[in-house]
């Protein structure tokens, strides 16, 4: 059996056994990890970890031990990724998803499961090549198939070979199943997490109406309101203040930490869940927000530094030059990857 020990309320849990544990967190995601693994249990104000029998409670956590919350997300051995990594930077890429068929049709889409067209998968295959030399580590993408579609086929651009791979945690079987044996194939891996908290804003009512016809019939004010203000949801649905408190929260408890430790991340959502996080890292207020509007397919690029957010892209219109406007460290990622291929 397992034999977990906790060093005080706050610190590291090293596990000693032949068998994983689980971590739960405080948005109640519960993790795998590995036998041999120390596990970190910052950014987690509040949670409970199991080995076996045993339980423990976490009350406030900041160890600063070796933190592996997936085995799939070691580093890579490559010697130029690593002194990215160590310069305590990482890139934060935001992309909305390619064009979808209800996109197309100019119907209300909100959390309705609908594909990429020729045109969007084109779009996610465009913004790859944009973000070709920037050395992905993890994905992060909602629930839903056109940001997983659009994830993947930006991934297709990648410069550094690796491959994106679907986690699936939602249940103990799903999480053996899907494990992989074998240390090389993981280094040579990209995890890709889906988590519903960053689907599109569920737009209630709406959802499979007509954008127009809806204005023909409501007036337009009213339909630019449900669509564009801060506070006030559609009929039945979410505002922006509601899709920003889980969108916002996932991504302080999930995607800030692997930020932190130096990771680059890619999150592939939706206008309204990534208008939310914008929000938040630009710190928009209520107001500004309302005129944020982001383009399909788009990839937009910020550099996490000492705790902070430097937008590097425009959100705002097509002309995201900033998008190749690499930090010192990630110039010379380039010029090595480009020094290294030829
Ligand atoms: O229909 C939707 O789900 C969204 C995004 O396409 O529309 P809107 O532009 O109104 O936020």
């Amino acid at each position: 059996m397992a034999n977990a020990v906790l060093h005080q309320t706050v610190g590291t849990l090293q596990l000693h056994g032949s068998s994983g544990i689980h971590f739960q967190g405080g948005n109640n995601s519960v993790r795998l990890v590995p036998k041999g693994f120390k596990v970190e249990v910052g950014f987690c104000k509040r949670g409970i970890c199991s080995s076996g029998e045993k339980k423990f409670s976490i009350i406030q956590a900041s160890a600063s031990q070796t933190s592996v919350f997936y085995p799939v997300l070691s580093p890579s051995n490559n010697g130029t990724h690593e002194s990215l990594k160590k310069s305590n930077e990482a890139a934060l890429i935001l992309i909305r998803h390619g064009e979808s068929l209800w996109n197309e049709k100019n119907l209300f889409t909100g959390c309705v499961d609908v594909p990429l067209t020729k045109k969007g998968v084109e779009e996610a295959i465009e913004a790859g090549k944009r973000i070709s030399n920037i050395p992905v580590d993890m994905i992060f993408t909602s629930a839903l198939i056109r940001a997983q579609m659009t994830a993947m086929l930006a991934m297709t651009q990648q410069r550094r070979k690796k491959v994106p791979i679907i986690m699936h945690n939602e249940n103990e079987q799903a999480r053996v199943w899907s494990q992989i044996h074998s240390e090389d194939t993981i280094k040579q891996s990209i995890p890709v997490i889906a988590a519903w908290q960053l689907n599109e804003r569920m737009y209630g009512e709406l959802q499979g109406l007509n954008k127009q016809e809806t204005a023909d019939r409501f007036g337009k004010e009213k339909v630019h309101e449900w669509r564009r203000s801060y506070d006030i949801p559609p009929p039945n649905g979410e505002s922006l203040e509601m899709c920003a408190e889980r969108a916002v929260a996932y991504f302080k408890d999930e995607i800030e930490p692997q930020l932190l430790s130096g990771k680059n991340v890619m999150i592939a959502a939706h206008g309204n869940s990534l208008r939310s996080i914008i929000m938040y890292l630009d710190k928009l207020t209520s107001q500004e927000v309302i005129s944020l509007e982001l383009s399909t397919g788009i990839p937009m690029l910020y550099i996490f530094k000492e705790g902070k957010f430097i937008r590097r892209g425009s959100p705002i219109a097509p002309t995201e030059a900033g998008v190749y406007a690499y930090t010192r460290k990630l110039a010379q990622y380039r010029q090595k990857l480009d020094e290294m291929l030829h």
